[in-house]
């Protein structure tokens, strides 16, 4: 995995703005934390899965039903690529390099300047794991601690 550690922080987004690209499965799993951080979404993808289009539907996020394009990450401070189209994850990801935007990049750790960690909450305690790119493994030590912090 990773030789250099990522560093890490928790990002205080209430009221700032994030562009999710891609509306899938894995778009749709990491919503429910932005969205509990108070962050202000606007996801891109011409297809979304129901949760989603009903996210928008309520108005606790933005969905703009169509592709990427240049521009979309204007005044974004997070962006988070997750589509099947590898090309545009690219493209993406180069454009959030350039603004100085951290960009968390779904399909290639090695391009992501953001990793997601597998995370847990107890109380109002968070707990975030990273194991250097490997999510099997920070996923079991999230699942280990979350344990042991539940007694
Ligand atoms: C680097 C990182 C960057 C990032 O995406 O943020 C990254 C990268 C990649 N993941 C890939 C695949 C899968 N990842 C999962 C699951 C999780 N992945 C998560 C984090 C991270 N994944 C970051 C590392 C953090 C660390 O240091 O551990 C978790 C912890 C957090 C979350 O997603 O919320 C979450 C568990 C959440 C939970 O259980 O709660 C599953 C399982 C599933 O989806 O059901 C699969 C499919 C099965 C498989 O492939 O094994 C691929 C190949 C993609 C491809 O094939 O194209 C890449 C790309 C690459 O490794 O280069
Ligand atoms: N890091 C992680 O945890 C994981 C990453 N992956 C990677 O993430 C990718 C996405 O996975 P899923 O969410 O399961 O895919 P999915 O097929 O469920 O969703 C793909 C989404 O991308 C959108 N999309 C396609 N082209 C687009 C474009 N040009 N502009 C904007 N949106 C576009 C589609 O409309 C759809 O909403 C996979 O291809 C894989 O490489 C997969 C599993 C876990």
């Amino acid at each position: 995995m990773s030789a250099v550690p990522a560093y890490l922080s928790g990002l205080r987004l209430s009221g700032r703005r994030v562009v999710v690209v891609g509306a899938g499965r894995v778009a749709a799993r990491r919503l429910g934390p932005l969205l509990e951080a108070g962050a202000l979404i606007t996801v891109i993808a011409p297809e979304a899965t129901g949760p989603i289009i009903e996210l928008a539907t309520s108005d606790a996020l933005t969905w703009l039903p169509r592709r990427y394009a240049d521009g979309d990450l204007d005044g974004a401070w997070y962006v988070l690529v997750a589509t099947d189209d590898h090309d545009c994850n690219k493209r993406v990801s180069v454009e959030a390099e350039r603004r100085r935007i951290f960009c968390v990049r779904s399909d290639d750790r090695h391009a992501a300047t953001a990793w997601t960690p597998a995370s847990g909450t107890v109380g109002d305690v968070q707990l975030g794991v990273l194991a250097g790119g490997d999510h099997t493994r920070s996923r079991l030590l999230r699942d280990q601690l979350l344990q042991q912090l539940i007694g």
